[in-house]
């Protein structure tokens, strides 16, 4: 399998001259869910493979790119976060099978040679958010259940951002080198996600927008805190957050995300907050 979608690092000096297509092109992924495809994109910042598979009839198997990743599997030297935001489905792993329903998660561990997706129905497929970081430790394979992870809520009604994080593939559910991932649903009629915002330069973040309504959109917002920018963002879209950017996002109607991270720590609670008289 071919990657064809490589992003480079970019500075932040460059990034305050891009317009929107070139930020676009750097930063937002699209495209992920096409049926009956894999599709991945390889990020340069923190090597991140961002991808989604959407097995129909056919079941569909991650296989490596030697130019890309270069190694034979594409994960003899890495790691993988599957989050499920489509119909029920498995994901097979060295034969072992693994049943994924809506919203479950699956931490792979490095070494692990051989991995399938497939839908229990074609009709309604499932569709796998993939994240990738290097990993040069195996940690046991995991199912993770949305019901069985850690959840927080976090919020106000007052201020639009009532909302529920749920911490995935974390220190306290599944061990992982590097790759902390969860999912994030607005509380209906709340849109903002995180709010006083934050950044975390030891790390970088990837955002997957979903639960959006066709005729919906998120403002993500990004970029040094004095000099933002946006991204209009909808259903099924990605975000690629370098570690100097802040990560936040107000949609014109409650959504839910899937934030993922790697980097120089595992710490969910890492975070640089940014003062409110600080965004420009
Ligand atoms: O570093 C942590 C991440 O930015 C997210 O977990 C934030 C988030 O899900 C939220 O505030 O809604
Ligand atoms: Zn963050």
């Amino acid at each position: 399998m071919m990657i064809t979608d490589v992003r480079q690092v970019c500075h932040p000096e460059a990034v305050r001259q891009f317009d929107t297509d070139a930020l676009r092109a750097h930063f937002l992924v699209d495209g992920l869910f096409d049926p009956g495809t894999i599709q991945l994109t390889y990020s340069h910042i923190e090597r991140f493979v961002i991808g989604g598979a959407t097995p129909l009839a056919t079941p569909l198997r991650l296989e490596s790119d030697r130019a890309t990743i270069g190694s034979a599997n594409f994960l003899d030297r890495r790691e993988l976060g599957v989050f499920n935001i489509g119909g029920p489905g498995t994901v097979t792993t060295d034969g072992a099978v693994h049943a994924l329903g809506p919203r479950d998660a699956l931490y792979v561990a490095m070494g692990t040679t051989d991995v399938v997706f497939a839908s229990d129905d074609p009709a309604r497929p499932a569709k796998f958010y993939l994240l990738s970081t290097p990993a040069h430790a195996r940690h046991a394979t995991k199912v993770v259940r949305a019901a069985e992870a850690k959840s927080l809520v976090l919020g106000d009604q007052a201020t639009a951002n009532r909302r529920t994080i749920t911490q995935m593939i974390h220190p306290d559910v599944v061990t992982s080198c590097q790759l902390v991932m969860g999912m994030t649903q607005l509380a209906e009629g709340n849109i903002w996600n995180t709010m006083p915002c934050h950044v975390h330069d030891r790390r970088s973040e990837v955002y997957l927008y979903f639960d959006v309504a066709p005729d919906a959109r998120v403002i993500h917002l990004m970029g040094n805190p004095s000099e933002t920018r946006h991204l209009i963002v909808a259903d099924g879209e990605a975000v690629i957050s370098p570690p100097w950017s802040i990560h936040s996002g107000v949609g014109t109607r409650a959504y839910t995300f899937i934030w993922g991270m790697g980097g120089d720590n595992i710490d969910y609670t890492d975070m640089d907050m940014v003062a409110m008289d600080q965004l420009r």
